[in-house]
């Protein structure tokens, strides 16, 4: 299914104060974790958008009740191992998180459920999620471990001692959330930290889990059956979003920018690092916390950007944003080597191959490596543009290439518009208004 193509041409520059929606890591975990609490969870800020979307559905059908209140979401929560199986297939979209995450849920509660996704996601590698949840007793049938996946729960999960053979907090979090109905204490060992979410918002809710650095690596214990409390949430405006606009003003001529409420968790504060090491002027204000996670406000103006070689060990902490980071290196001065990205081979697209691709059909110099991109940056000097540049069911490949049109001479078009609901519905007004 393809939506409508789109250019997105150079203009004016950026200015003025935007806020950005929800985060999406944080809103599918509000709404799982309302589900699983006794009472009810009030969630302000939650993202609107198609993949926390799938994740309400995907709860709804398995009898939670969600509904909007004002500009508040409530879930009436049916308490640890509540679910019910639904009577249909289990539709995630484009939404890795919630099928990683679902799957988990629903592996140690006596229901079956069969999840389905659009092309992109029936690529992804489910392995990963099946893998230990079926050491906890959960069973799977699936198409070569991808999706449709029927997952099976246990009737008595087993807790188990797992130590992340990737970086994925999607792994992390779905074993601590199938841990929630399970007896006894679950551990979770990660090397690469990752985003810390689950951790933080499952004690929020009054889980009992600890986690800790032992022998250079993060452990995580939970011990489930414990119970969870309907809370109140807010979710800070999403880093993974804010990214667009931060390297828009960074490239754009005259651009000063503001973008308030942003979320800065360390575990996802990559990118800033990086922008700034590389020359960008951003301004962290008004650092303060809001629901359990640092927020801040942010001042970007335009700047002239020094290519730089990117350190693997940040990977996990701006995992999302490196497509983002490709366009501001290839208007930098000087190279950008990444290296250590295999992981983005498996995200909504093969993100090495689709934004080396895509820069170098608008006249980008990009060099494609198997496990990264080396890109020498024009020095400021605007790219040539053009397309359509495929987007790939890629929300940010698609976000990524309408910046870089902002930085070109001709402009660039992607060739579908419409993935970008599935994380930034009102990203094309917002970039709009900041322009007018
Ligand atoms: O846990 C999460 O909410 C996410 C974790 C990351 O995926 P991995 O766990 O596959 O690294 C990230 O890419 C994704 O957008 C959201
Ligand atoms: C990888 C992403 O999301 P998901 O894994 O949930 O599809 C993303 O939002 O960039």
């Amino acid at each position: 299914m393809n939506g409508p193509s789109r250019t997105f041409t150079p203009g004016g520059p950026l200015r003025g104060t935007i806020a950005v929606p929800g985060d999406k890591s944080i809103s599918h975990r509000a709404l799982m974790l309302g589900a699983s609490a006794l009472g009810e969870t009030r969630i302000s800020g939650l993202l609107e958008s198609d993949d926390v979307r799938a994740t309400a559905a995907a709860l709804r059908a398995m009898g939670v009740a969600i509904e909007r209140d004002g500009a508040d979401w409530v879930v009436q929560g049916l308490g640890t191992g509540g679910l019910m199986s639904p009577r249909a297939p289990l539709d995630m979209g484009n939404s890795g998180t919630s099928a990683r995450l679902l799957s988990g849920l629903v592996a140690s509660q006596d229901i079956a459920v069969t999840l389905t996704g659009d092309a992109s996601l029936s690529r992804r590698p489910m392995g990963r999620v099946i893998e230990p949840l079926s050491r906890m007793g959960a069973e799977f049938r699936s198409r070569d471990g991808c999706l449709p996946m029927t997952v099976t729960g246990a009737k008595r999960a087993i807790p188990i001692a797992y130590r992340l053979p990737v970086a994925s907090a999607q792994v992390k979090s779905a074993v601590l959330l199938a841990a929630l109905n399970t007896a006894g204490t679950t551990t979770v060992i990660e090397s690469e930290t990752t985003r810390d979410h689950t951790e933080r918002m499952l004690q929020a809710f009054g889980a009992k889990l600890e986690s800790g650095a032992e022998d250079g690596a993060k452990v995580i214990r939970l011990k489930g059956e414990s119970g969870l409390r309907g809370q109140n949430v807010m979710v800070p405006g999403d880093p993974s979003s804010a990214a667009f606009f931060i390297v828009a003003a960074l490239l754009v001529e005259g651009s000063d920018l503001t973008i308030r409420n942003v979320g800065m968790n360390p575990s996802r504060a990559g990118l800033l690092a990086i922008l700034r090491e590389m020359g960008g002027a951003i301004e962290i204000a008004a650092e303060r916390e809001a629901g359990g996670e640092p927020v801040a406000d942010l001042r970007v103006r335009q700047s002239t950007l020094a290519g730089l070689d990117i350190d693997p060990a940040l990977a996990p902490s701006m995992i999302d944003e490196f497509p983002i980071l490709f366009v501001a290196a290839a208007l930098a001065e000087g190279t950008t080597r990444t290296t250590g990205l295999g992981e983005l081979r498996v995200k909504e697209s093969d993100r090495l191959a689709a934004m080396a691709a895509a820069l170098g059909t608008i006249g980008a110099q990009v060099e494609e490596h198997s496990d990264g991109l080396t890109i020498h940056g024009t020095g400021g000097a605007p790219l040539a543009g053009g397309g359509p540049v495929p987007t790939r069911l890629d929300h940010r490949i698609a976000m990524s290439m309408a910046v870089a049109g902002l930085a070109s001479t001709r402009g660039v078009t992607i060739d579908d518009a419409s993935p970008i609901g599935t994380s930034f519905p009102t990203f094309i007004d917002t970039l709009e208004r900041t322009r007018a």
